[in-house]
């Protein structure tokens, strides 16, 4: 069965792939194996009993009990399902939670440096929708593996004890199903495949569009970009019925030839029966020994159509997995970052040869050495493009140091800055929460009197009074109903409320008006003391405030990348 979308190096990584994150759900996996292949072999006891009672009947014998026993291999493989299917699920949710967390560790070790350039819908979907694919896989196709292999050799062995020429009739018959569906399941796998990627495509493009909502009206780009969206949308339909077509084409070919095997197997016991065969087969075959194989045969194809049911959720699982797998893989120059505690005092920075090449190899920062006195406001002064950001981003751990050391108060600095200083970045996000949640982040150890002084220090309280619940006003998602120059001076509340003594900010006041800048550096101003502050800005009035300035080009070996 190959998936001709896929060379067959993918197909053994991505196999690879699949088997490893298969280990998160291997107990559940195996209990729903064994479960399978029990209810197989209570279904012969079944046709055994049924077959029995049915001819005890005929010949007017007694089939009570054989029926109560049919009726009892009945419910305990109805039970033997009913696991199989629970068990299935458990370790569908477990591979599933598992995928989720090495996703979201990965994009964490990745840090904003990878994610901020990464295109959300696209994440999104292949976090949701990809992992979700992988249910059918790890909770129907894997476990019924085993079931494929053991269950038809017992109804084989069970039907060669009644008749040689039926158990050879399964035997030959049984694989021309899996042949004719492998050729249409590798069109339909490479539909699939394409179905995922253009699902990916869609949910980027949507999502892209959807936050440049307020642009388009202006351009009034609004109607071209929906007539776009439309096209796309058609265009993912036709995908989709292509896949449901190929899916339900391979199923009516099973369901075609499992048909035709049990009405070869009907007419061999019909004719056996009325003594009408055309050839000898050296066998005579009873009633119940007839109801028997008859009531056998449809079963006996039965794993393999479920098989065939969940053929394309392997196809789903490789195309997904082919998905998922970018965001999983480690960043190359492992920026991690670690939990750590703020710094008491307000320390001092020295920096040695440091540089940044980005994941994707393009240069950040040439090396630069310089010191960041303690307790004073710097501020990284240079052209668009120098390495400002980059810089700040280094300390913090939300891009890669490729070379030089970092001190911190003379000691080697063994793990980035984040969780040990406040930062505030060019556009501060704010979450769907209160404003008192957006200060804190949901960390309850801090006091309320730090809050509120945090709130009187960063020149919250001046807007505070206007919002309707005070610090419980809740607010949209990214600060909608603040103003930029509001949700910056939230972005301080959230620094000072921590009372971090290393502040970094990146741009802080590029998008505020002359007066709202002013406020803010106020509020800065207020706030400088017993603190080190590293600023990276254009701004001629932070600069004016600065203690030290550091033209960034000027200190950098090759001047700026
Ligand atoms: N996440 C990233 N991945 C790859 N390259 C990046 C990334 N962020 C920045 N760069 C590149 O690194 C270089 C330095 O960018 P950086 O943002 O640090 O400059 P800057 O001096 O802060 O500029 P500005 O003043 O315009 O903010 C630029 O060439 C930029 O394209």
């Amino acid at each position: 069965m190959s998936n001709p979308a896929l060379t067959s190096e993918d197909r053994r990584a991505l196999g690879g792939l699949l088997s490893a994150w298969g280990k998160a759900g291997r107990g559940p996996s195996l209990a729903a194996s064994a479960a399978g292949i029990a209810q197989y072999a209570l279904f012969i006891g079944f046709a055994g009993f049924a077959a029995s009672a049915i001819a005890n009947l005929v010949n007017g014998e007694d089939f009570l009990i054989p029926a109560l026993f049919a009726a009892l291999f009945a419910f305990a493989r109805a039970g033997a399902q009913a696991f199989e299917t629970r068990a299935g699920f458990e370790a569908a949710a477990r591979v599933k939670a598992h995928v989720r967390g090495e996703a979201a560790r990965a994009l964490a070790a990745k840090g904003p440096a990878f994610t901020e350039r990464l295109e959300t819908g696209a994440a999104g979907s292949a976090l949701t929708d990809a992992v979700e694919k992988l249910e059918g896989y790890f909770g129907r196709y894997r476990p019924l593996m085993p079931v494929i292999a053991g269950a038809p050799i017992l109804m084989v062995a069970a039907a060669f004890t009644q008749s040689w020429v039926v158990g050879m009739l399964f035997i030959i018959t049984a694989p021309l199903l899996p042949l004719f569906m492998a050729i249409v399941g590798g069109a339909a796998a490479a539909a699939s495949k394409d179905q995922i990627a253009v699902l990916a495509r869609l949910a980027g493009r949507f999502n892209d569009r959807l936050q440049s909502l307020a642009l388009l009206n202006a351009f009034n780009a609004a109607p071209r970009e929906r007539e776009g969206l439309a096209a796309a949308s058609e265009d993912f339909r036709q995908r989709t019925m292509k896949v449901l077509r190929l899916a339900f084409l391979s199923s009516a070919i099973l369901e075609f030839f499992a048909a035709l095997s049990v009405a070869a197997i009907a007419v061999y016991v019909g004719f056996s029966l009325l003594g009408e065969m055309p050839f000898d087969t050296g066998e005579t075959v009873t009633l119940r020994e007839g109801l028997f194989v008859l009531i056998l045969a449809p079963e006996f194809y039965m794993p393999l159509r479920r098989l065939s049911a969940a053929y394309h959720d392997r196809a789903d699982a490789e195309a997904a997995a082919g998905t998922i797998k970018p965001l999983l893989e480690y960043p190359k120059s492992g920026v991690s970052i670690v939990p750590s505690t703020p710094f008491h005092t307000s320390p001092s920075l020295d920096l040695s040869r440091v540089s940044c090449v980005y994941e994707i190899g393009r240069k950040g920062l040439n090396p630069i050495t310089l010191s960041i006195p303690a307790g004073r406001l710097s501020v990284l002064w240079g052209p668009s493009g120098s390495g400002k950001s980059t810089l700040l981003k280094i300390l913090m751990g939300f891009a890669p140091l490729s070379s030089g050391e970092m001190r911190i108060d003379g000691e080697m600095m063994d793990a980035p800055l984040a969780g040990r200083a406040g930062w505030i970045g060019q556009n501060p996000r704010l979450f769907h929460g209160s404003l008192r949640d957006n200060i804190t982040l949901h960390d309850a150890s801090i006091p309320a009197e730090m809050i509120e002084r945090a709130v009187a220090q960063a020149g919250v309280a001046d807007f505070l009074i206007h919002l309707s619940d005070g610090l419980d006003t809740p607010l949209g998602e990214r600060g909608f109903g603040l103003s930029g120059g509001q949700i910056q001076r939230v972005a301080l509340a959230r620094a000072l409320a921590r009372d971090m003594k290393l502040v970094l900010m990146d741009e802080p006041t590029a998008h505020l008006d002359g007066e709202a800048e002013a406020r803010f550096l106020e509020a800065l101003l207020s706030n400088k003391n017993g603190r080190t502050i590293l600023i990276a800005t254009h701004s001629p009035a932070v600069r004016a405030i600065a203690d030290e300035v550091f033209e960034i080009a000027d200190l950098q070996e090759g001047g700026a990348p």
